[in-house]
């Protein structure tokens, strides 16, 4: 979104980087993540390997019981394990974890057995619950408080930004032992044996790293314990399940979880089915993570016309029909080709409901909604993994025959075309359930978007002026500001219609004395919101929309994202119908850009002189309503907004609003003009 910040980020100070210990944390925290990750694929992959004499069901429970045994420690111990490691120097409890998860994974290859691969699983975990806590509160004592949110982005991202290297590494190294036991028969060691020894090594590196980071203070501080994931899941549920787009937007990213889940869970087997060894695995579980990791930056750029709530439910529908593919396709290229664009989906779906979670939900309800999600996350992440083996493993092996072909479909086969369609049906519920352009059809509004366009209906005959509409609460200095930049556009050499709503036609002004009287204070919300309707129908039919065929720029003082939110959620009025309305009344015509002048309604409503109005004279909880309203639709489409800080001076607004208006404003002199005058020879002194 284009927002006033734009000149602070230009001036960005040097990294956090530069700080030397935080430098050697985040480095073993690297490198411990690499090691983590290893870890989970190897020791998956292991089992795989270990039982795959056993059939195809033992092998598949063998796999899932390893993802179990990683996932219990932190719901089972994760407070009580936090508790414990507050009471220790934070430097030699991580040193410790480091060197007894050194020693659980080196034995792993010595022993050999599944069930010492499912028991070191949960040791190593035990030993992260320990090491996780002691790093998280070392950071803040590296790192000064304005470098926190920097240094919290840094360690996320070696958090999953590792996922697909180490994938990536352990396709490599598994490749490697393959090959020499190829090369000399008598060479026994397990495909897997490499990966667990530079796993082992990763966290002896980290423990070295650690060992000399003398800068940890010995003391320790008390830290506020955090409650069970169990208990954060059901608290947080009851705060925001009761809000119908938030409740719509958790349920969408954990039916994308679930289906990135799904192919975790089960693509130990479902590769072997397809004749790949270890190297497929790692290569399919780099292809999720990549995927997710594009997703995740380029997804809400790709479609950036389309609004952001169709993205969310589109990107889950696409993650589902990609998964029946990958469910149904038995080639193992094509499956992990596929599981990239499963992945980009899911991470598309994921960065747009995080974001726009975190703008629905108040700043003190924020933190606790994140992570509710989070243990959200991993509890539906563990019961998929479990139940998805578990279902996969009794449904076991089939072979379809039709004529003389043969089709393979296992266990594996049915549990990712289940999650398949758990997908879709969660995509199409979080379309319908929140879509904000009714009237608008979605394929439609899908290509224009392809191409980068914003698709309008009944908008056909091609409109030559630029759409500006000015929106705020009252006070904010949209009238000001709008006023300001039609005399700017003037000065540019543009003819334009300045306007506001509502009352700017004949009609208009008696609906507007109407709805403003203070006297009328008994109309219902709903002949509000159809009154307001009618004040636009009307001044688009006859003011706005003449005025854009004729090449003007149009500035409007308040238009649809009004109703929105004085009617929406001012009044609470369904916001579908209350858009549903206004679609029909303006026939779908949308600004070019809209400029969302921000304040609190407090500072708003003391800079009104005249008395206060129908609508002014409202509480403030209606007011604080309409300002949120305006800022979820502003965040929900960013590419079409303008937020700026309305409490910021006069002539600063007006140069942020030019800047912006600038990136957008047409030609003054048309091409065929400057074609005609070229060709008039140039007066010269
Ligand atoms: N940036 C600003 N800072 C302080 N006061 C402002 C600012 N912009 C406008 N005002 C004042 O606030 C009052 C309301 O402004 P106005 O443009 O009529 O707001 P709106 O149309 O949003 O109700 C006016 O008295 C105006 O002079
Ligand atoms: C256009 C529109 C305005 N309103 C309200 C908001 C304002 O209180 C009032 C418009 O009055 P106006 O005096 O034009 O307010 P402002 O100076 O803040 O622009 O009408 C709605 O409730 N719904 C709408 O669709």
């Amino acid at each position: 979104m284009s927002t006033h910040g734009r000149a602070a980020t230009r001036r960005r100070p040097p990294n956090v980087l530069v700080n030397a210990p935080f430098r050697r944390l985040w480095t073993a925290m690297s490198v411990c993540s690499l090691g983590d990750w290893l870890n989970i694929i190897a020791l998956t992959a292991l089992a795989g390997n270990l039982t795959a004499a056993s059939g195809f069901q033992t092998q598949t429970l063998a796999v899932g019981g390893v993802f179990v045994a990683k996932m219990l420690p932190a719901i089972l111990l994760g407070p009580l394990a936090g508790a414990v490691a507050d009471r220790f120097d934070r430097r030699l409890t991580m040193v410790g974890a480091d060197v007894a998860r050194f020693a659980v994974v080196a034995s792993i290859p010595l022993v050999g057995s599944y069930q010492w691969v499912i028991i070191a699983s949960f040791l190593v975990e035990c030993a992260n619950l320990f090491w996780v806590p002691a790093k998280d509160a070392t950071v803040p004592n590296l790192v000064p408080r304005e470098r926190l949110e920097e240094a919290n982005r840094l360690n996320l991202l070696v958090t999953y930004g590792t996922a697909p290297v180490a994938a990536a590494l352990f396709a490599v190294l598994s490749a490697v032992v393959g090959m020499i036991s190829a090369a000399s028969p008598g060479f026994g060691a397990q495909p897997t044996d490499l990966a667990l020894a530079v796993n082992a090594l990763a966290y002896l590196v980290s423990a070295a790293l650690i060992f000399t980071l003398r800068e940890i203070p010995k003391g320790h501080t008390l830290r506020v314990s955090t409650p069970p994931v169990l208990r954060q899941v059901i608290e947080g549920w009851r705060f925001v399940g009761g809000e119908r787009v938030v409740r719509g937007l958790v349920i969408g990213m954990l039916g994308a979880f679930a289906a990135g889940g799904a192919v975790v869970g089960v693509a130990k087997a479902y590769v072997s089915a397809l004749g790949g060894g270890d190297a497929g695995y790692g290569a399919v579980f780099c292809a999720v993570f990549l995927g997710m990791g594009a997703g995740m930056f380029f997804g809400p750029r790709l479609l950036g016309a389309l609004s952001r709530r169709r993205m969310f439910g589109v990107a889950i529908v696409l993650a589902g029909v990609t998964l029946a593919a990958i469910a149904l396709i038995h080639n193992l290229a094509l499956v992990v080709v596929l599981t990239v664009v499963l992945g980009a989906c899911a991470g598309t779906a994921w960065i747009i409901g995080y974001t726009l979670i975190g703008l629905e939900v108040e700043d003190g309800l924020r933190g606790r909604t994140f992570s509710f999600l989070q243990s959200l996350a991993r509890v539906t992440l563990l019961l998929v993994l479990a139940v998805v083996s578990a279902f996969a493993g009794l449904f076991g092996e089939h072979l379809l025959v039709v004529g003389d072909m043969t089709y393979r479909f296992d266990g594996t086969n049915l549990v990712l075309l289940l999650g398949a369609l758990l997908a879709v049906v969660v995509g199409v519920l979080a379309l319908r359930h929140m879509d904000d352009r009714p009237g608008v059809p979605i394929g439609a509004d899908l290509f224009a978007a392809l191409r980068g366009e914003r698709f309008t209906v009944e908008d056909e005959e091609p409109r030559a002026g630029l759409f500006v509409t000015f929106e705020g609460g009252e006070g904010s200095g949209k009238t000001t500001q709008s006023r300001l930049l039609a005399i700017w556009l003037r000065d540019q050499g543009f003819d334009v219609v300045q306007t506001r709503e509502p009352g700017s036609t004949k009609i208009g002004m008696r609906l507007r004395a109407i709805l403003l009287d203070a006297a009328h204070q008994g109309l219902s919300a709903r002949s509000e919101a159809l009154l307001y309707a009618a004040d636009r129908a009307e001044h688009v039919e006859k003011v706005i929309r003449p005025a854009l065929q004729r090449g003007s720029t149009v500035v409007c003082d308040r238009y649809v994202d009004s109703s929105l939110a004085y009617q929406g959620a001012g009044r609470t009025l369904d916001p579908d119908d209350v858009a549903r309305v206004n679609a029909w009344a303006t026939g779908g015509l949308l600004p070019d850009l809209t400029v969302l002048i921000d304040v609190p309604p407090s500072v708003g409503l003391r800079r009104m002189a005249s008395p206060a109005d129908r609508i002014e004279s409202e509480p403030m909880e209606f007011h604080e309503r309409v300002r949120h309203e305006f800022r979820a639709l502003a965040a929900a489409a960013p590419d079409r907004y303008l937020v700026v800080d309305g409490t910021l001076p006069q002539d600063e607004i007006s140069r942020i609003i030019q800047d912006r208006v600038r990136e957008v404003l047409p030609d003054p002199v048309p091409g065929e003009t400057e074609a005609a005058t070229g060709t008039i020879p140039a007066i010269r002194d």
